[in-house]
């Protein structure tokens, strides 16, 4: 019990003693002292540490600092895979899930062989500052902590390549828009003259089905093309591509440009060329595209007579209005002049002066005839890659197995893939028409496969068929039309079976 008084009356005397010492340094040193003292000590630190330090708080005065958003966004990027507490965000509408570091939480990233830390700071605001508009109650920033020997790289490129990282994630995670030009080229209620809606294509280069080295090269020309600024402005040239997808119908050309929208996070402008009256309009919508973009015209072969000959261009595959374009508006323009769209107007309109307004621009074209298209339009340059969209391959024909029936978690039968593998390229089937029977069937993966082997075979055999008919054909013909042939109405009874061979394959 004394031990205890004792203890208690020792504590008592060393908290006076405690409040008096304090209460002489308030008189000794007043506030504003000891605050130069410990900024002097802070400074001492400062001029021997070999780090120096950057506030990059959220909100600049009353703005709201664009290089904090830049951060926050560029951390995001890899946070998820190195932070261990991390918060997480996602705007109304979006479908990307945004990781960011959580309060007064650090991260390491290296840049150029230098390595920075990365703080969040959080603290709670104060008070009120009176502005015009409210500020959040906490006061947020990064801390960024970096060598005093790599100061200049960071402060260079560092923070310009943040920004131009944060750039990219911010279009990868906003909705993509499909641009159309407006009926008869009438502008919208703010003077536009495209009309815009959200573009939610689920194709990627991983849903299309084609030989993978092909696939490979055109994602590779895409990415050197999308990070290819400074290298288009090293050697003068406009920052722009040309590719053309031309291949039967429902081989998946649409598909593949989805596909590249998808890939560079770019929008779509589809220009449908029949609403265009002529050079000048067309000009005017280029102008109004933006950068970072796809161009597309499809079926350029139907779309308007771009041969420039003087004869009228007969249309093989009728694709309704498409195809007399030229006669609806009175042909015969074909040196340029207001009245409709010339090819040369269109060869402006992809690689003229014209063309560079703006940059990092793609142009698509897609034809289901290349041979019909004037050579003018194809060459390298204007043209860069020439893509052919073929009939299914057995590589392009996995790629399909494995989106539609998940053939490689659970495996087919080895013996129906090798016989698959044996008639596909035979049998001349568009992706179009393998993935129909796989949807139809996609509940029952063998009867799909069996199913699908069987339509195959059935071509490989009516194009057999057809082959040694034609070929018999073929001979009886030239019999009639030898000297000692038959006469005149013989030759038109071998037209008939021909006609009739055709029935009988339909
Ligand atoms: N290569 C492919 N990979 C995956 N799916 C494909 C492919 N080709 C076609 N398809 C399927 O077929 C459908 C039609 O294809 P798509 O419209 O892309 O063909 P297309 O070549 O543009 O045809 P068209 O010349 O008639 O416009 C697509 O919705 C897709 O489901």
């Amino acid at each position: 019990m004394n031990m205890m008084t004792e203890y208690w009356s020792s504590l008592a005397s060393l908290l006076g003693v405690l409040a008096f010492c304090q209460s002489l340094l308030q008189l000794v040193f007043p506030p504003e002292l000891r605050f130069l003292c410990l900024r002097f000590l802070n400074r001492l630190f400062h001029l021997f540490s070999s780090y120096c330090y950057f506030d990059i708080t959220e909100i600049d005065g009353v703005c709201t600092n664009e290089l904090y958003n830049a951060v926050q966004l560029y951390l995001s990027s890899f946070v998820s895979n190195n932070g261990n507490r991390l918060s997480l965000t996602r705007a109304l509408n979006s479908t990307a899930t945004t990781f960011g570091l959580s309060n007064n939480d650090c991260i390491f990233d290296t840049f150029g062989g230098a390595t920075v830390l990365w703080e969040h700071v959080v603290i709670q605001r104060q008070s009120q500052a009176l502005t015009w508009r409210p500020l959040p109650e906490e006061k947020r920033g990064f801390t960024l902590r970096i060598k005093k020997k790599d100061k200049s790289l960071i402060l260079h490129s560092y923070l310009d390549y943040i920004m131009e990282k944060s750039d990219e994630i911010r279009r990868k995670n906003r909705d993509r828009l499909l641009y159309t030009n407006t009926r008869g080229g009438s502008l919208d209620s703010r003077g536009h003259p495209w009309e815009s809606v959200l573009f939610k294509h689920p194709s990627t280069f991983d849903t299309l089905a084609m030989h993978p080295v092909k696939k490979q090269e055109i994602m590779d020309d895409l990415r050197d093309f999308a990070d290819g600024q400074s290298f288009y402005h090293k050697t003068g040239r406009a920052w722009k591509r040309g590719y053309l997808l031309y291949g039967p119908p429902g081989t998946g050309k649409s598909s593949m440009i989805a596909a590249m929208a998808n890939y560079l996070s770019y929008d779509i402008y589809d220009l449908e060329l029949t609403e265009v009256h002529n050079n000048s309009e067309l000009r005017n919508l280029l102008m109004k595209t933006s950068s970072k973009s796809i161009i597309v015209i499809e079926d350029i072969d139907c779309s308007v007579n771009l041969t420039n000959r003087k004869k009228k261009k007969k249309n093989k595959y009728n694709k309704g209005d498409y195809c007399d374009l030229e006669t609806s508006r009175g042909a015969g323009d074909e040196d340029g002049g207001n009245s409709t769209i010339t090819l040369s107007g269109l060869l402006n309109f992809t690689d003229g002066l014209w063309s560079c307004c703006g940059s990092e621009r793609i142009f698509v074209f897609t034809t289901n005839h290349i041979e019909e298209l004037d050579p003018a339009l194809l060459r390298r340059g204007r043209m860069d890659m020439h893509i052919y969209m073929s009939y299914c391959s057995y590589p392009a024909l996995q790629i399909l197995l494995k989106n539609y029936l998940g053939y490689e978690e659970t495996g087919l039968d080895s013996a129906d893939l090798k016989q698959l593998a044996e008639v596909v390229d035979k049998a001349e089937m568009t992706p179009a028409d393998i993935s129909e029977i796989l949807i139809k069937n996609r509940r029952h993966k063998h009867k799909a496969v069996s199913e699908l082997l069987e339509a195959m075979k059935t071509r490989v055999e009516r194009k057999l068929k057809r082959g040694s008919l034609r070929q018999e054909t073929e001979e009886e013909k030239r019999a009639l039309e030898s000297p000692e042939g038959g006469s005149e109405s013989d030759f038109e009874q071998s037209c008939k079976k021909e006609e009739e061979i055709e029935e009988k394959m339909k």
